[in-house]
Formats: C-alpha cells, sequence, structure tokens
C-alpha cells in the first residue's frame, strides 16, 4: 500500500511504500526516528531517516518534512561537498525551500533601510534612537538583523550618523560582515555553521579583493568600530570569504542585498546546470530542478551567466570562486554543437569555423606564478573544422575584443542597430555565437516594444524576424541551459505574442480557422511559459510576465471557445 504526503502543490512526495522498500533496502539498518528500536525502512523522499513502521513515519512527518529533502550532501576531491538526488526528480519539481541565515546590505551600496533593504531616500528616515543608524521605519529599527550593528554602535559609544543619501556610502561595507562576526559571542551553532562554509582563504590571500576588503572592511572593523582588540584578520578575512563564496544577491530589490544560506550552499556548479534557485517574496531560497534529475546525479546551479562564452564563463569562476570548471559544455569546443564560439574561417571558398584546440587551460595558477610558455598568445590556434587552416588565439582575441567593443557602442534599444550588428556579424561569427545570441535576444525583445499599439504595429518582416529569433533562442537554451527557467519563459513569452499576432493577420486573407489554429499554438507556447515562471515573484519582472501569462490565457480559452462554436460543424 501506498501512501503520500503532500506538503504543497508541486513539493516532492513521499511514496512510503513499505513492501517495495522491504525488498530493496533490507541491508541498511537504523533506529527508528519515533521510538529508537531497531528499523529497515527509509524514508523515499531523503533515504536519510529510518521507521519500524509506517505508523511513526506518519507520526514523525510535522517535524520531518521541513528536513526532508530529495539530496543528500557527499564530498569528494574535486567538488569538496555537493548534493546529489537520492531519487528520481522530475523537472519543475522543488528540491529545497530554505531561509537564510545571514542578510544584510550588499558590500557597495548607497545607504538603506538595514531592517528590510529598501532604498532610503533623505529626509524620509527613521533613527535607530539607540546607535543612529537610519531605517525606513520603527518596526525596521527593532528587527533581529540589525542587533550585530546596533550592538557595536552602541558599545563604541557614539552614534553613527548618516548625512549622505543616493550614492555609495563606505559605513555600510563592513555591515555584513559585522553581522557574521557577531555571532561568534551571540549564537555559537550559526557561528559554527557559518565557519564550516568554504572561503577560500589561501587563494584569496594577496588578489586586488583581498586587499580591498582588508582595508575596507577589516580596517574600518578595527578603526572606526573599535574593534582591533576583538576579531583579528583571520576571523575577519574569513567571514569575507565565506559572503563571496556562498553570498546570493537577492534580486528583490534595488539595490540587491546579500543572503547566506545553508544547505543551499552545498550546490555545486554547472554550466550546464540541471536546477536553477529564485526566490520568494519574503526572500527565501527555491532550489528547483530544470531537468528531470535520476537519483544518485549531482545537483548542480550554474554561478555564472550562462548565455557568456565559454572563456568569459571560466575566467568568472576561477577569479570570483577560485575553480577551474571543466564541466561537460567547457569540455567541448562546440559547445554541445552549438559552436556557441566558433569563428567564421576567412580562408577563400571555405564555409567551415574556427575552433579552438581546447577550452580547458590553466587559468588560476596564472595568477600567481605565470608560465611563460602558456601565457604566449601566439601558441594557441583555433583550427577550421572543414578546411583545418589554424588562426592564432591573439587574431581571435582581437577580432572578439573589436566587435565586443562595437557591441557596447551601440544605442541601447534601437532594433535598427541590432538588425546591423546581426547583419555585419554574420561575416565574421557563427549564426549562434554568444554575441550574435545577445543581440538577437536584446531584438527578439525589443521587437514590439517600441510602439504604443505593440505587435500590430510592426511590419510583417519584423514579426517574422521576431518568431524566428524567439524559435532559435528557444532551441539554443534547451541544449546549452535547459534549467535556466527564467530565460527560457520569457523568451516563450514573446514568442506566443508573436504567434498570436503573426494568426491575426493570417485570418484577415485566410479566415478564422487559421486564427483558431494560431490562437491553440499560441496558448500552448503562453502555456509552457507559465509554467517555466511558476516560481517567479511579483516582484521580479518575470514575476509579472507570469502574472500577465495567466491573464491572457483566460482571454485565450474564451477567444478559442468563441472561434470554435462560430466555426462550421465538421459533419
Ligand atoms: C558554494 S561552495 C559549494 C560547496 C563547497 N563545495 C563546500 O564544500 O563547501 C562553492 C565552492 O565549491 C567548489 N565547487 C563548486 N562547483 C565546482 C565545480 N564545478 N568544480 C570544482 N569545484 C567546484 C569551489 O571550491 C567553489 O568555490
Amino acid at each position: 500500500m501506498c501512501f503520500f504526503f503532500h506538503v504543497q502543490d508541486n513539493y516532492f512526495e513521499i511514496n512510503s511504500s513499505f513492501n517495495r522498500i522491504n525488498t530493496c533496502m533490507m541491508e541498511e539498518k537504523g533506529v527508528c526516528m519515533i521510538c529508537l528500536s531497531p528499523a529497515e525502512h527509509k524514508c523515499s523522499g531523503c533515504q536519510a531517516v529510518h521507521y519500524c513502521s509506517k505508523e511513526h513515519q506518519k507520526q514523525h512527518w510535522k517535524e520531518h518534512k521541513h528536513s526532508c529533502v530529495p539530496a543528500k550532501v557527499k564530498e569528494d576531491s574535486k567538488f569538496g561537498r555537493y548534493l546529489e538526488a537520492t531519487r528520481d526528480i522530475k523537472a519543475g519539481a522543488i528540491i529545497l525551500k530554505e531561509k537564510s541565515i545571514i542578510t544584510g546590505p550588499a558590500q557597495v551600496t548607497p545607504p538603506v533601510c538595514l531592517g528590510c533593504y529598501i532604498l532610503l531616500e533623505e529626509g524620509k528616515t527613521v533613527i535607530c534612537d539607540k546607535c543612529g543608524w537610519p531605517f525606513c521605519s520603527k518596526a525596521c529599527t527593532l528587527k533581529e538583523e540589525h542587533k550585530p550593528e546596533c550592538y557595536y554602535t552602541q558599545q563604541k559609544g557614539e552614534k553613527i550618523s548618516i548625512s549622505t543619501f543616493g550614492t555609495p556610502h563606505p559605513n555600510y561595507q563592513c555591515v555584513t560582515v559585522l553581522r557574521c562576526l557577531y555571532q561568534r559571542d551571540h549564537n555559537q551553532k550559526l557561528w559554527a555553521k557559518l565557519q564550516e562554509l568554504e572561503s577560500h582563504c589561501q587563494d584569496r590571500r594577496g588578489t586586488d579583493k583581498w586587499e580591498n576588503d582588508r582595508k575596507m572592511i577589516a580596517e574600518f572593523i578595527w578603526k572606526f568600530f573599535k574593534l582591533d582588540g576583538t576579531f583579528n584578520e583571520d576571523e575577519i578575512m574569513k567571514c569575507c570569504g565565506i559572503l563571496q563564496i556562498n553570498g546570493h544577491e537577492v534580486p528583490l530589490l534595488e539595490p540587491e542585498y546579500v543572503a547566506i544560506f545553508d544547505r543551499i550552499s552545498m550546490v555545486e556548479h554547472n554550466c550546464r546546470a540541471n536546477c536553477n534557485k529564485s526566490f520568494t517574496s519574503d526572500g527565501d531560497m527555491i532550489l528547483c530542478a530544470g531537468t528531470n534529475i535520476p537519483a544518485g546525479s549531482h545537483i548542480t546551479v550554474c554561478y555564472t551567466d550562462p548565455m557568456w562564452g565559454t572563456e568569459a564563463r571560466r575566467h568568472h569562476l576561477a577569479d570570483t570562486k577560485f575553480f577551474e570548471c571543466n564541466c561537460d559544455r567547457c569540455s567541448d569546443v562546440t559547445e554541445l554543437g552549438t559552436m556557441y564560439s566558433s569563428i567564421k574561417c576567412k580562408k577563400k571558398g571555405c564555409k567551415g569555423f574556427l575552433l579552438p584546440e581546447t577550452f580547458i587551460l590553466p587559468i588560476l595558477h596564472k595568477t600567481v606564478k605565470p608560465d611563460p610558455k602558456t601565457q604566449n598568445l601566439d601558441n594557441k590556434f583555433w583550427v577550421c573544422n572543414c578546411c583545418k587552416d589554424a588562426v592564432s588565439d591573439a587574431i581571435i582575441q582581437q577580432l572578439l575584443q573589436d566587435i565586443g567593443r562595437e557591441l557596447s557602442a551601440m544605442p541601447k534599444g534601437d532594433p535598427d542597430s541590432c538588425e546591423r550588428f546581426i547583419n555585419h556579424c554574420s561575416n565574421y561569427l557563427h549564426p549562434s555565437h554568444y554575441y550574435m545570441t545577445d543581440v538577437s535576444l536584446a531584438l527578439a525583445q525589443m521587437i514590439g516594444q517600441e510602439e504604443e499599439l505593440g505587435l500590430a504595429k510592426v511590419s510583417d518582416d519584423r514579426l517574422l524576424l521576431k518568431l524566428q529569433l524567439c524559435r532559435k533562442i528557444t532551441d539554443l537554451l534547451e541544449i546549452l541551459a535547459p534549467a535556466e527557467t527564467r530565460l527560457r519563459g520569457s523568451v516563450l513569452y514573446e514568442l506566443h505574442a508573436a504567434v498570436a499576432e503573426a494568426g491575426r493577420r493570417k485570418s484577415l486573407t485566410d479566415g478564422p480557422m487559421v486564427l483558431l489554429g494560431h490562437v491553440t499554438e499560441s496558448r500552448k507556447i503562453l502555456t509552457e511559459s507559465a509554467t517555466l515562471l511558476k516560481h517567479e515573484p511579483p516582484e521580479l519582472p518575470e514575476g509579472q510576465l507570469l502574472q500577465q501569462a495567466k491573464i491572457n490565457l483566460v482571454q485565450m480559452d474564451e477567444l478559442i471557445r468563441s472561434l470554435s462554436s462560430a466555426l462550421p460543424s465538421p459533419l
């Protein structure tokens, strides 16, 4: 017999089939979570706890549901700790939903409320009567989060005074680090949890960021807060590292604030990740499966922008997270057949594309001890996949730099410039090259937004272009970044609108049957978009798209009904 606990819509279900477990898990024994007697049956959701009977499993569920996740922490020499799926997980399922363990303002930020992180405006602040830090309201001055800086400011014996608003303020640089340090003497459990997180202190030491943090954070804490006898350099710089490696920028507000999560900090990076993270309106993080994940697979998210080229992604990861990615996407110069970084071969008559010999070149050691051999760009070549002609890396980098400059100089929000860029660069780049994709994505979103009347006003050619671009990008995303649901959902939203508009135009000559076909197709695309965006909060543009998608779906259903009833019966 099976019984299910529905935790919440789309959350995992515990299918506790004791008969099945009986036969397949007999060998692993534990003690029952309720009566502590020897127990053979494991929770099938997390495989982490045992029960002697289904009654005791049911009894324990109210408590266990908060820690029951279909993933367990494992460790190896390559990734350190990582999460592994304990059972098959379906695309769209929530794996983990977590509250932050520490939040604070971003390191570089204009004055924000230290209770809710809303941007503060001059003349509209409430001052904490204990310490002088400015807030948006009295209620925020009383929040638990504010205790650390309030405590240390009071200890210093002089209230803080913030008088400039709207531009980055140096006093905020140390606040989040101070909040971590405070735990050492006030919440040892949380302090221990933080100290277990990766901080890459050895790798960071000596980098520009380390020197900057030492000056702007450590010295500020020592001199301004007079805490030089309280926290030493190692403690402060370790907290800086913990925040750098594990901190998440929460995009619910502008400027973003920073949060650290506990179990989600264990998730490893992959450039073709199988999960994505989103936030609830309360700032909790949701780790959601973006693809089907078989039991035993690593659970991964992309720490960097998956729409960047491989060289940029690898350098960003090495510079900020101190590892060299060699995932399947980075290891394949064709980037899973997409040719996302490839360059057109310029040999006369050749229709091939140039690819590097490899992307997996050492990065990290370069900063420590540059090797003159591997540093010499002329030693590396890009080779044509057709004629085998070889071009030096230096020439390719120069071309990419020139195109990058052209892209930065392009006027924003101008579809004509985008089209010109795409036409011009198609002489040098693969049609799916990251620069081409970047501009194609911007153009696809722009078409229909320039005019008040939206898509109804754009030319037939532009509408067709929008359709083609959206289809091309969704196909590309499916291969390169299938878990990037926010982006895929947004592009599909654009596509649904273009398909519906194309149908409206065609129906003017071909009749309502054609319109019905297009609206039905558009509705299908919109449903997929809404499914992909289902966890996005209304504070984010993608959450607003989701709200609009829900409205459009209702309207489309009405239209489909009225078109269907107006059409002659096939009999
Ligand atoms: C947020 S932590 C993840 C948890 C970490 N492994 C631990 O044991 O605490 C990020 C760090 O994990 C390691 N890491 C994550 N993904 C990796 C990958 N794909 N390859 C190598 N190391 C990785 C790197 O050291 C990185 O700085």
